[in-house]
Protein backbone atom coordinates (compact mmCIF):
# COMPACT_ATOMS: atom_id res chain seq x y z
CA UNK A 1 0.00 0.00 0.00
CA UNK A 2 1.66 3.40 -0.85
CA UNK A 3 -0.12 6.61 0.65
CA UNK A 4 0.68 10.26 -0.34
CA UNK A 5 -1.09 13.24 1.42
CA UNK A 6 -0.56 16.65 0.23
CA UNK A 7 2.89 15.79 -0.78
CA UNK A 8 4.78 18.93 -1.52
CA UNK A 9 8.89 18.87 -2.84
CA UNK A 10 10.24 23.07 -3.41
CA UNK A 11 13.55 23.65 -4.88
CA UNK A 12 15.93 26.01 -4.34
CA UNK A 13 16.95 27.00 -7.94
CA UNK A 14 19.49 29.58 -8.80
CA UNK A 15 17.86 30.59 -12.10
CA UNK A 16 14.23 30.34 -10.69
CA UNK A 17 14.18 31.09 -7.69
CA UNK A 18 12.11 29.02 -5.34
CA UNK A 19 10.63 26.52 -7.17
CA UNK A 20 7.63 23.92 -6.28
CA UNK A 21 8.26 20.73 -8.30
CA UNK A 22 5.63 19.17 -6.43
CA UNK A 23 2.51 20.44 -5.28
CA UNK A 24 0.01 19.23 -2.68
CA UNK A 25 0.33 15.85 -4.73
CA UNK A 26 -2.19 13.03 -3.15
CA UNK A 27 -2.65 9.79 -3.89
CA UNK A 28 -3.20 5.89 -2.72
CA UNK A 29 -2.41 3.35 -4.26
CA UNK A 30 -3.85 -0.68 -3.22
CA UNK A 31 -2.23 -3.91 -3.26
CA UNK A 32 -2.92 -5.61 -7.05
CA UNK A 33 -3.71 -2.30 -8.88
CA UNK A 34 -1.47 -0.35 -11.42
CA UNK A 35 -1.01 3.17 -10.42
CA UNK A 36 -0.20 5.00 -13.70
CA UNK A 37 1.16 8.65 -13.41
CA UNK A 38 1.19 10.11 -16.71
CA UNK A 39 2.44 13.69 -17.26
CA UNK A 40 4.77 15.41 -19.35
CA UNK A 41 8.66 15.77 -19.06
CA UNK A 42 8.86 18.03 -15.90
CA UNK A 43 5.43 17.63 -14.46
CA UNK A 44 7.06 16.06 -10.92
CA UNK A 45 6.44 12.50 -11.48
CA UNK A 46 10.32 11.56 -11.16
CA UNK A 47 10.33 13.51 -7.68
CA UNK A 48 7.11 12.24 -6.40
CA UNK A 49 8.63 8.90 -6.65
CA UNK A 50 12.32 9.54 -5.40
CA UNK A 51 10.53 10.68 -2.35
CA UNK A 52 8.56 7.55 -2.23
CA UNK A 53 11.89 5.55 -2.36
CA UNK A 54 13.63 8.04 0.27
CA UNK A 55 16.26 9.12 -1.61
CA UNK A 56 15.09 12.78 -1.56
CA UNK A 57 12.97 13.86 1.50
CA UNK A 58 9.70 16.19 0.93
CA UNK A 59 9.61 19.47 1.77
CA UNK A 60 5.75 19.13 3.60
CA UNK A 61 3.26 16.18 3.53
CA UNK A 62 3.38 12.75 4.39
CA UNK A 63 4.07 9.77 2.07
CA UNK A 64 4.35 6.01 3.50
CA UNK A 65 4.83 2.74 1.98
CA UNK A 66 3.71 -0.39 3.48
CA UNK A 67 2.30 2.04 6.53
CA UNK A 68 6.30 3.32 6.87
CA UNK A 69 6.60 7.00 6.59
CA UNK A 70 9.71 7.93 4.14
CA UNK A 71 10.68 10.44 6.36
CA UNK A 72 10.79 8.44 10.10
CA UNK A 73 11.00 4.79 8.68
CA UNK A 74 13.12 5.50 5.71
CA UNK A 75 14.90 1.39 6.34
CA UNK A 76 12.02 -0.30 6.75
CA UNK A 77 10.58 1.56 3.08
CA UNK A 78 13.53 0.45 1.25
CA UNK A 79 13.02 -3.05 2.37
CA UNK A 80 9.25 -2.85 1.31
CA UNK A 81 9.93 -1.16 -1.99
CA UNK A 82 11.36 -1.98 -5.45
CA UNK A 83 12.60 0.97 -8.54
CA UNK A 84 12.58 0.34 -11.72
CA UNK A 85 13.99 2.94 -13.71
CA UNK A 86 15.34 3.15 -17.58
CA UNK A 87 19.13 4.11 -16.86
CA UNK A 88 19.90 1.51 -14.23
CA UNK A 89 23.95 0.84 -13.82
CA UNK A 90 24.53 -2.62 -15.52
CA UNK A 91 27.83 -3.78 -14.78
CA UNK A 92 29.98 -5.29 -17.43
CA UNK A 93 32.35 -7.61 -16.12
CA UNK A 94 29.33 -9.25 -13.90
CA UNK A 95 27.11 -12.30 -15.28
CA UNK A 96 23.13 -11.70 -15.01
CA UNK A 97 22.94 -13.83 -11.91
CA UNK A 98 25.90 -12.00 -10.59
CA UNK A 99 24.72 -8.97 -10.53
CA UNK A 100 21.17 -9.93 -9.01
CA UNK A 101 22.79 -11.81 -6.32
CA UNK A 102 24.56 -8.80 -5.68
CA UNK A 103 21.91 -7.09 -4.95
CA UNK A 104 19.93 -9.70 -2.91
CA UNK A 105 23.49 -9.79 -0.53
CA UNK A 106 23.42 -5.93 -0.18
CA UNK A 107 19.90 -6.55 0.91
CA UNK A 108 21.14 -8.83 4.27
CA UNK A 109 19.93 -12.29 2.03
CA UNK A 110 21.74 -15.21 3.15
CA UNK A 111 23.26 -16.73 -0.25
CA UNK A 112 20.54 -19.82 0.12
CA UNK A 113 17.94 -17.54 0.53
CA UNK A 114 19.32 -15.59 -2.22
CA UNK A 115 19.95 -18.18 -4.49
CA UNK A 116 16.53 -19.66 -4.14
CA UNK A 117 14.51 -16.37 -4.98
CA UNK A 118 17.00 -16.38 -7.70
CA UNK A 119 15.79 -19.74 -9.14
CA UNK A 120 12.26 -18.72 -9.40
CA UNK A 121 12.91 -15.23 -10.17
CA UNK A 122 15.05 -16.09 -13.59
CA UNK A 123 12.05 -18.52 -14.14
CA UNK A 124 9.47 -15.59 -13.98
CA UNK A 125 11.33 -13.80 -16.03
CA UNK A 126 12.23 -16.02 -18.51
CA UNK A 127 15.57 -14.96 -17.81
CA UNK A 128 17.66 -18.72 -17.48
CA UNK A 129 18.92 -18.40 -21.48
CA UNK A 130 21.13 -15.58 -20.47
CA UNK A 131 21.87 -16.13 -16.91
CA UNK A 132 25.79 -16.55 -17.49
CA UNK A 133 25.91 -13.44 -19.88
CA UNK A 134 28.35 -11.43 -18.88
CA UNK A 135 26.47 -7.28 -18.49
CA UNK A 136 28.99 -6.30 -21.43
CA UNK A 137 27.51 -8.59 -23.69
CA UNK A 138 23.83 -8.11 -22.97
CA UNK A 139 20.62 -6.66 -25.20
CA UNK A 140 18.91 -3.60 -23.85
CA UNK A 141 15.92 -6.05 -22.93
CA UNK A 142 18.32 -8.08 -21.07
CA UNK A 143 19.29 -5.34 -18.99
CA UNK A 144 16.09 -4.53 -18.21
CA UNK A 145 14.99 -7.74 -17.46
CA UNK A 146 18.23 -7.76 -14.92
CA UNK A 147 17.02 -4.22 -13.42
CA UNK A 148 13.72 -5.76 -13.04
CA UNK A 149 14.97 -8.91 -10.99
CA UNK A 150 17.19 -6.28 -9.27
CA UNK A 151 14.31 -4.29 -7.65
CA UNK A 152 12.50 -7.54 -7.03
CA UNK A 153 15.51 -9.98 -5.56
CA UNK A 154 14.39 -9.12 -1.82
CA UNK A 155 10.50 -9.48 -3.31
CA UNK A 156 9.26 -6.17 -1.71
CA UNK A 157 5.21 -5.43 -1.62
CA UNK A 158 5.64 -2.63 -3.95
CA UNK A 159 7.18 -2.08 -7.47
CA UNK A 160 8.02 1.27 -8.91
CA UNK A 161 8.15 1.51 -12.73
CA UNK A 162 9.47 4.82 -13.58
CA UNK A 163 9.63 5.52 -17.70
CA UNK A 164 10.86 1.85 -17.64
CA UNK A 165 9.80 1.22 -21.67
CA UNK A 166 12.05 4.58 -22.54
CA UNK A 167 14.82 3.16 -25.03
CA UNK A 168 12.83 -0.02 -25.60
CA UNK A 169 12.02 -1.46 -28.40
CA UNK A 170 8.30 -2.41 -29.23
CA UNK A 171 8.99 -6.21 -28.79
CA UNK A 172 10.66 -5.81 -25.30
CA UNK A 173 7.99 -3.21 -23.81
CA UNK A 174 5.03 -5.44 -24.49
CA UNK A 175 7.44 -8.29 -23.24
CA UNK A 176 7.94 -5.83 -20.07
CA UNK A 177 4.18 -4.60 -19.83
CA UNK A 178 3.33 -8.38 -19.39
CA UNK A 179 5.57 -8.55 -16.29
CA UNK A 180 3.91 -5.51 -14.91
CA UNK A 181 0.89 -7.60 -15.17
CA UNK A 182 1.21 -10.93 -13.82
CA UNK A 183 3.00 -8.98 -10.68
CA UNK A 184 -0.62 -7.39 -10.35
CA UNK A 185 -2.16 -10.74 -10.70
CA UNK A 186 0.33 -11.49 -7.98
CA UNK A 187 -0.89 -8.78 -5.59
CA UNK A 188 1.70 -6.31 -5.75
CA UNK A 189 1.10 -2.75 -5.82
CA UNK A 190 2.41 -0.52 -8.68
CA UNK A 191 2.97 2.48 -9.88
CA UNK A 192 3.90 3.01 -13.64
CA UNK A 193 4.77 6.32 -14.72
CA UNK A 194 5.05 7.70 -18.16
CA UNK A 195 4.60 10.29 -20.08
CA UNK A 196 3.26 7.69 -23.29
CA UNK A 197 -0.73 7.87 -22.98
CA UNK A 198 -1.47 4.37 -24.80
CA UNK A 199 0.59 2.47 -22.23
CA UNK A 200 -1.44 4.24 -20.03
CA UNK A 201 -4.90 2.97 -21.32
CA UNK A 202 -3.63 -0.13 -21.84
CA UNK A 203 -2.19 -1.30 -18.75
CA UNK A 204 -3.48 1.04 -15.31
CA UNK A 205 -6.20 0.44 -13.05
CA UNK A 206 -6.34 4.05 -11.81
CA UNK A 207 -4.82 7.07 -13.61
CA UNK A 208 -3.23 10.29 -12.18
CA UNK A 209 -2.49 13.06 -14.79
CA UNK A 210 -0.09 15.32 -13.58
CA UNK A 211 1.26 19.05 -14.70
CA UNK A 212 3.71 21.76 -13.47
CA UNK A 213 3.93 19.72 -10.04
CA UNK A 214 0.06 19.45 -9.34
CA UNK A 215 -2.34 16.42 -10.34
CA UNK A 216 -5.35 17.70 -12.48
CA UNK A 217 -7.12 14.36 -12.08
CA UNK A 218 -7.28 11.23 -11.28
CA UNK A 219 -9.50 8.01 -11.67
CA UNK A 220 -10.13 5.15 -13.69
CA UNK A 221 -10.28 5.39 -17.57
CA UNK A 222 -13.72 5.43 -17.86
CA UNK A 223 -14.50 7.63 -14.73
CA UNK A 224 -12.04 10.09 -16.71
CA UNK A 225 -13.23 9.88 -19.31
CA UNK A 226 -17.22 10.39 -18.14
CA UNK A 227 -16.28 13.17 -16.40
CA UNK A 228 -14.97 15.08 -18.71
CA UNK A 229 -17.16 13.71 -21.64
CA UNK A 230 -14.07 13.13 -23.97
CA UNK A 231 -13.73 9.41 -24.96
CA UNK A 232 -10.47 9.86 -26.71
CA UNK A 233 -7.89 9.70 -24.18
CA UNK A 234 -5.18 12.05 -25.90
CA UNK A 235 -8.12 14.79 -26.23
CA UNK A 236 -9.08 14.64 -22.67
CA UNK A 237 -5.09 14.63 -21.48
CA UNK A 238 -4.42 17.96 -23.91
CA UNK A 239 -7.55 19.39 -22.58
CA UNK A 240 -6.26 19.16 -18.89
CA UNK A 241 -3.27 20.38 -19.47
CA UNK A 242 -4.25 23.92 -21.50
CA UNK A 243 -7.06 24.52 -19.35
CA UNK A 244 -4.75 23.77 -16.19
CA UNK A 245 -1.86 26.46 -18.41
CA UNK A 246 -4.39 28.83 -19.21
CA UNK A 247 -6.19 29.01 -15.76
CA UNK A 248 -2.36 29.47 -13.98
CA UNK A 249 -1.83 32.46 -16.70
CA UNK A 250 -5.48 34.01 -15.56
CA UNK A 251 -4.41 33.69 -12.02
CA UNK A 252 -1.33 36.08 -13.00
CA UNK A 253 -1.60 39.81 -11.88
CA UNK A 254 -1.16 42.00 -14.81
CA UNK A 255 1.20 44.14 -13.03
CA UNK A 256 3.52 41.01 -12.77
CA UNK A 257 2.89 40.11 -16.73
CA UNK A 258 3.38 44.15 -17.31
CA UNK A 259 6.71 43.72 -15.19
CA UNK A 260 7.97 40.27 -17.41
CA UNK A 261 7.22 37.80 -14.41
CA UNK A 262 6.03 35.40 -17.10
CA UNK A 263 8.19 34.37 -20.40
N1 LIG B 1 17.60 19.27 -8.03
C1 LIG B 1 16.75 20.09 -8.65
N2 LIG B 1 16.87 21.42 -8.52
C2 LIG B 1 15.99 22.27 -9.14
N3 LIG B 1 14.94 21.87 -9.89
C3 LIG B 1 14.77 20.55 -10.05
C4 LIG B 1 15.66 19.58 -9.45
N4 LIG B 1 15.23 18.35 -9.78
C5 LIG B 1 14.12 18.52 -10.57
N5 LIG B 1 13.86 19.83 -10.72
C6 LIG B 1 12.75 20.41 -11.48
O1 LIG B 1 11.54 19.90 -10.95
C7 LIG B 1 10.58 19.72 -12.00
C8 LIG B 1 10.03 18.31 -11.95
O2 LIG B 1 11.05 17.40 -12.35
P1 LIG B 1 10.82 15.82 -12.42
O3 LIG B 1 12.11 15.22 -12.87
O4 LIG B 1 10.23 15.37 -11.15
O5 LIG B 1 9.72 15.73 -13.58
P2 LIG B 1 9.22 14.48 -14.39
O6 LIG B 1 7.75 14.57 -14.44
O7 LIG B 1 9.81 13.24 -13.85
O8 LIG B 1 9.79 14.76 -15.82
P3 LIG B 1 10.78 13.92 -16.73
O9 LIG B 1 9.89 12.98 -17.46
O10 LIG B 1 11.39 14.98 -17.60
O11 LIG B 1 11.78 13.27 -15.82
C9 LIG B 1 11.29 20.08 -13.29
O12 LIG B 1 10.92 21.41 -13.65
C10 LIG B 1 12.76 20.00 -12.94
O13 LIG B 1 13.52 20.91 -13.71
Amino acid sequence: MIHVQHLTKTYDDLSRGKFVAVDRVSFTVRPGEIFGLLGPNGAGKTTVLRILSTVLAPTSGIASVSGYDVVADPAEVRRHIGFVSNNTAIYDRMTAWEMVEYFGRLHGMTKEHVNGRLETLFEQLRMNEFRDTPGAKMSTGMKQKVSIARAMVHDPPVLIFDEATLGLDVLVARNLLGVIRALRESGKCLIFSTHIMSEVERLCDRIAIMHRGKILDTGTLSELRARHDQHDFEELFFGLLSHHEQNETDAIPASSLAAGGVR
